[in-house]
């Protein structure tokens, strides 16, 4: 396995490019780690395949270099470089059997046949594949091929990395969850460096330990999917990431309070302190999930409360409990609560989601989603829409607003 170093990587398809957006990538400067589960996320025609080529071999980058553990690469074939790879439909010998489709890559590289039949039958073991390893490939469903070629990159543990294109696209919905968790077990058993290229945010964000998100070319942030979340550094992430995505509010700011329209949220004070320093076109972002919904302006409990649950997977925290006080409210209604603004809007629609229900609603011109959690429902035409402080995000120029890191 391999550290893999993209030093200060650009491609153009273009001869002669003259400016950005003649580079399917931009510019792309990132060391991912030994042994690491990546997921590249992005929409399609961001450069997701042009990258993966690029780590392959069966691109040479316009500019920049590829390091595999400090050795260039850039110029290297991708027989030379060792890698593994699967791609979207299945790649195997269908006159072969699936032992002989699984064996195929270890004797390509000369292991002896110890070695062969026990990491065959590992392999099969995990895939389900037992059952098939006498019978010929040819015979077998889409599903059943792909996970043939699944098993054909997996088999040798001594690539510098796997990359995985869209491979589950021809997989049963129902297995395509079953094999994402034991591509997971498989990387948590084996430790290889694996690249999986999708544009599936489930995909990704079930698969991965670190999520590589591409939007136009470039690579807008790299994390956790708790990260992601809860701090998205670029719009587009706040957007894609996260169903339904972030909400996002045009607003100015002045001193704590930005303002939307003709509507005013309190922002707390680290981001007064933030927003004071920053230039260009502001937004106020916040999660549906985070976003809460009461019945009424002054009630001291959340009746509608957006935030009460953790989602399925558990990837993702919840707020702690905010208190709320209703006692101020001003003209331009504002109504303070210890932390965050509660503030009237429009109901919309109301959308069940099976365990949840996701309300939209209307606000200073703006549509806004909200998460509302099981049993939660709303009857009325309008609702009060309360910003935790702890969950605003501001965004300058879709860039996220934040302390320089050696600050804190
Ligand atoms: N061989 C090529 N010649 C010219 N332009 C190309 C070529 N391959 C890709 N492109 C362009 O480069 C950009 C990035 O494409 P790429 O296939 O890398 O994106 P992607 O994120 O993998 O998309 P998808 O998810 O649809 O496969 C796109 O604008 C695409 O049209």
């Amino acid at each position: 396995m391999a550290e893999i170093n993209l030093n200060k990587i650009a491609h153009s398809y273009i001869k002669n490019p003259s400016s950005d957006s003649d580079y399917a990538l931009k510019l792309i400067d990132n060391i991912w780690e030994d042994g690491g589960a990546y997921a590249l996320l992005g929409p399609s025609g961001c450069g997701k395949t042009t990258l993966l080529n690029i780590i392959s071999g069966l691109l040479v980058p316009s500019k920049g270099r590829i390091l595999f553990d400090g050795k260039d690469v850039t110029e290297m074939p991708p027989e030379k470089r060792n890698i593994a790879q699967v791609f979207q439909f299945p790649v195997l010998y269908d006159t072969m059997t699936v032992y002989d489709n699984l064996a195929f890559p270890l004797r390509n590289r000369k292991f002896d046949q110890n070695t062969v039949d026990k990491r065959v039958r590992e392999i099969a073991e995990v895939l389900e594949l037992t059952p098939f390893l006498g019978k010929k490939a040819a015979g077998l469903a889409a599903d059943a091929k792909q996970k043939i070629s699944l098993g054909r990159g997996l088999v040798r543990d001594d690539v510098a990395a796997i990359l995985f294109d869209e491979p589950l696209t021809v997989i049963d919905p129902n297995l395509k969850w079953q094999l994402r968790c034991k591509l997971k077990t498989i990387h948590e058993q084996l430790k290889l460096t694996f690249i999986y290229v999708t544009h599936d945010q489930v995909e990704a964000l079930t698969f991965a330990d670190k999520v590589v998100v591409m939007y136009d070319g470039e690579i807008v942030q790299i994390g956790t999917p708790q990260e992601l979340f809860e701090n998205p550094t670029h719009r587009f992430v706040g957007y894609f990431i996260g169903s339904p995505g972030m909400n996002f509010l045009p607003c100015r700011v002045e001193g704590n309070k930005a303002i939307v329209n003709d509507v005013v949220i309190s922002i707390g004070d680290d981001l007064a302190e933030l927003a004071a320093k920053a230039s260009g076109k502001l937004e106020l972002g916040i999660r549906p999930l985070y976003l809460k919904v009461h019945d009424n302006e002054y009630d001291d409990e959340p009746t509608a409360s957006a935030n009460n649950g953790l989602n399925a997977n558990k990837l993702f925290t919840k707020s702690s409990e905010n208190g709320i006080n209703g006692n101020n409210s001003s003209e331009n209604r504002i109504s303070s609560s210890k932390n965050g603004s509660r503030i009237k809007a429009k109901v919309k629609a109301l959308q069940d989601q099976g365990n949840f229900k996701i309300l939209t609603a209307e606000m200073a011109g703006f549509t806004l989603r909200a998460r509302l959690s099981e049993g939660q429902s709303c009857n009325s035409d309008y609702v009060w829409l309360e910003f935790p402080h702890e969950w605003i995000r501001l965004f300058a120029n879709e860039r996220l607003l934040q302390h320089d890191k050696n600050r804190r």
